[in-house]
């Protein structure tokens, strides 16, 4: 396979609702698709970084830069995905850029072969169980509103995003409204410290899954230190970046469960890396999202079927994010998304959606 050129678009999609975190909150995503387009296939891939470097260090004006400044030149001979892993290794950091150019170069080199990228990945399951992320709200019967909502639209685990403030009232009144049944986690973001550890062991007494990065990016100690004193499991997001310091969290004791998200890692087949290493020690993995459109959101349902893959992911319908989303819409069934089984991701996008919401596209020409 010859690369011939990579085209860089950006696509606006309004969020229906805004989407609050700790550390921001989402009225619309700016996303950079990336198109790899070679002598035998066209591949896409979706780059998840925000438009400000507050979930991670990258942001997507940066991540074009670096694509178009570095890595595209960079890449220009590797003839499948894992050269495009080889020939950036060199650069350090920017995994999500890293990410969407080999997704991109992925999914051209497996539509090209006729393989899904579940098969690539080593696929075991043919649809996955749907979770759902929820932003912190206004107020508690905001939120049990929403919670109802996805609930009654049959979301199998809910997820609730919390910071000092909004925490444990908020998880109280959720078990207390809809029992103790609904599979139930919490996401911080990176908002307390390990002064904060008594206040967070008062969520042990909601039986939750887990709770999700509670301390900041570099604390794998203090995450550590916190798993012994909260009978709830932690869960790292922001910290784990490779196979390496999967590994190496999982072995400090630093976290029991890993969220997966392949951009943060720099992509699908390190994800499948760390995958692999988690389930050789037990340690139980989940995929999550960064409001995907349904280009990323096809990748990340494959990589979600993976047998490791043993808890609900925040893999949810597209209209949990978007009016119209620039794929054919997924649509949850029954709490569960089905497994593309396309050549490649399986899916593209709808030429006609993708014009209405292209901002700009660049053709750099290799
Ligand atoms: O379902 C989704 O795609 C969103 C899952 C989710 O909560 N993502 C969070 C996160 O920090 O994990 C997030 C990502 C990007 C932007 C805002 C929030």
């Amino acid at each position: 396979m010859k690369i011939e050129g990579f085209e860089l678009r950006r696509v606006g999609l309004p969020l229906v609702s805004p989407f609050r975190t700790s550390f921001s909150t989402q009225t619309a995503r700016d996303i950079l698709l990336v198109k790899a387009v070679t002598d035998e296939a066209e591949g896409w891939g979706e780059c998840v970084t925000l438009g400000d470097p507050l979930y991670s260090p990258e942001y997507t004006d940066g991540a074009a830069d670096i694509m178009k400044r570095y890595f595209i030149e960079a890449i220009a001979n590797v003839t499948d995905a894992n050269g495009v892993g080889q020939a950036l290794h060199k650069f350090k950091g920017h995994p999500m850029a890293k990410a969407a150019l080999e997704t991109a170069v992925l999914d051209a080199e497996l539509r090209a072969e006729g393989r899904s990228f579940g098969r690539e990945l080593g696929s075991a399951r043919d649809v996955v169980p749907c979770g759902v992320s929820v932003g912190i709200m206004d107020s508690i019967p905001e939120l049990l509103d929403a919670v109802g909502s996805y609930i009654d639209e049959g979301y199998v685990r809910i997820k609730l995003k919390i910071e000092p403030g909004w925490d444990i009232e908020a998880v109280r009144a959720v078990r207390e409204r809809f029992g103790d049944e609904i599979q139930l986690q919490v996401d911080a973001n990176t908002a307390y410290t390990l002064r904060d550890a008594r206040h967070l062991a008062k969520l042990d007494d909601f039986d939750l899954l887990l709770i999700e990065q509670p301390l900041e990016e570099e604390d794998i100690v203090g995450h550590a230190d916190l798993a012994k004193m909260l009978k709830t499991p932690i869960c790292l997001d922001e910290s784990v970046t490779s196979a390496q310091t999967a590994s190496a969290a999982i072995r400090l004791g630093a976290t029991s469960i890993i969220n997966i998200k392949p951009g943060r890692v720099g992509g699908y087949l390190e994800a499948r890396r760390i995958h692999d290493i988690a389930v050789a020690a037990g340690v139980p993995v989940w995929c999550g999202g960064m409001l995907e459109s349904g280009i990323g959101r096809a990748a990340n349902i494959a990589l979600a079927s993976l047998p490791g893959f043993t808890l609900p992911g925040d893999v949810s319908s597209s209209n949990r994010f978007y009016k119209t989303d620039i794929t054919e819409p997924w649509v949850m069934e029954n709490g569960h998304l089905t497994v593309p089984t396309g050549p490649g991701l399986g899916v593209a996008p709808i030429p006609e959606l993708l014009e209405e919401f292209t901002t700009s596209v660049e053709w750099i020409a290799v």
